[in-house]
C-alpha cells in the first residue's frame, strides 16, 4: 500500500496542490481525474521524484507502512510524453530502466524484445523514435515502465495517443498482467471510459489549488462492466467533471 500524506506543491507564492493525502490498495488500479491543470502530474512526478525543482513542497509518502525517500527504486513511472531517446532504438530505450535498475544490458533487451508482439512493436526492435507512429511511442514507453517490475507503477496517461482498438489490447494485457502480478496502480487519465470500466477506484480532483473532491470506488467486476451497469457512475462523474472545470 502506497500513503501519501498532507502533499502541499507551491510555486512562489501559488499554492498548486493543497494538504492532498491518499491511500492506494495493492493489487488495485486507482485512478486519478480532474480538469486540466489541477496538479494530477504534479501528484505523479512528486511521487516518481522528478518534480522540477523551483517547486516547493511538504508531505510524506510510505510504503508498506514505512516512511519513503524520493525518488524510490520501488516506484516506476511512465510520464505524459513519451520521453524515448531520439539515439536509442526501439529495444534500447524500451530497455532502458531495467538497465539502470541493473540489468545486464543483453539480458534486458531479450527480455523487452520477448515483449514487443504483444505490443504492437515486433519488427520495429531497430527503429529510433522519429521512424515510430504517436502510438508505437507510446507503447514504447510503457513496456519500459511495466517491464520493471517494480511493486508502485505510475501511469500519466499512458493510452492517450492509441487508437480505440490498441488502447483496448494495452488495458487488457495491464490488467492480465497485474492478475498475474498484483501491484499498486496509480493512473491518470482524461478518459471517463477508461476511468470506470479498467479501474477500481476513482479520485476526483478539483483544482485552484489542486485537491481531491471524491472517492469513487467501482465494485462491479470487471467481466460485468457493461455500458449499463456503468452508466450511473459514467453519468455522475461527467456531471461532477463539469462542474469542476471552469
Ligand atoms: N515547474 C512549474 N512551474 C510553475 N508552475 C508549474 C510547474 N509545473 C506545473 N505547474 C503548474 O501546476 C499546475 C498543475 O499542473 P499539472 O501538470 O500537474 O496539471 P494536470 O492536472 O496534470 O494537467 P493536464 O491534465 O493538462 O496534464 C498548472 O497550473 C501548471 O501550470
Amino acid at each position: 500500500m502506497l500513503e501519501v500524506e498532507n502533499l502541499t506543491i507551491r510555486v512562489g507564492r501559488e499554492v498548486l496542490v493543497k494538504s492532498l493525502s491518499l491511500t492506494l490498495p495493492h493489487n488495485a488500479i486507482t485512478c486519478l481525474i480532474g480538469p486540466s491543470g489541477c496538479g494530477k502530474s504534479s501528484v505523479v512526478k512528486w511521487l516518481s521524484g522528478v518534480l522540477a525543482p523551483e517547486l516547493d513542497v511538504t508531505g510524506t509518502a510510505q510504503l508498506g507502512g514505512r516512511p519513503i525517500t524520493l525518488p524510490c527504486p520501488d516506484i516506476s513511472y511512465q510520464p505524459q510524453q513519451d520521453t524515448l531517446f531520439p539515439w536509442l532504438t526501439t529495444t534500447e530505450n524500451a530497455s532502458l530502466g531495467l538497465e539502470i535498475r541493473g540489468t545486464r544490458p543483453h539480458v534486458a533487451r531479450d527480455r523487452v524484445r520477448a515483449m514487443f508482439p504483444a505490443f504492437g512493436l515486433e519488427g520495429h526492435e531497430d527503429s529510433f523514435p522519429d521512424q515510430l507512429s504517436g502510438g508505437m511511442r507510446q507503447r514504447a514507453a510503457f513496456l519500459r515502465t511495466i517491464v520493471q517490475d517494480t511493486p508502485v507503477l505510475l501511469l500519466d496517461e499512458p493510452f492517450s495517443a492509441l487508437d480505440a482498438v490498441t488502447r483496448l489490447r494495452m488495458q487488457n494485457w495491464l490488467v492480465a498482467r497485474l492478475e498475474a502480478q498484483p501491484r499498486t496502480v496509480l493512473m491518470v487519465t482524461h478518459d471517463l471510459y477508461e476511468a470506470t470500466q479498467l479501474t477500481d477506484r476513482i479520485l476526483v480532483m478539483a483544482g485552484g489549488p489542486g485537491r481531491i473532491t471524491a472517492d469513487i470506488p467501482i465494485p462491479t467486476p470487471r467481466a460485468a462492466r457493461t455500458e449499463a451497469a456503468l452508466a450511473e457512475i459514467r453519468s455522475m462523474l461527467r456531471t461532477m467533471l463539469l462542474e469542476e472545470t471552469p
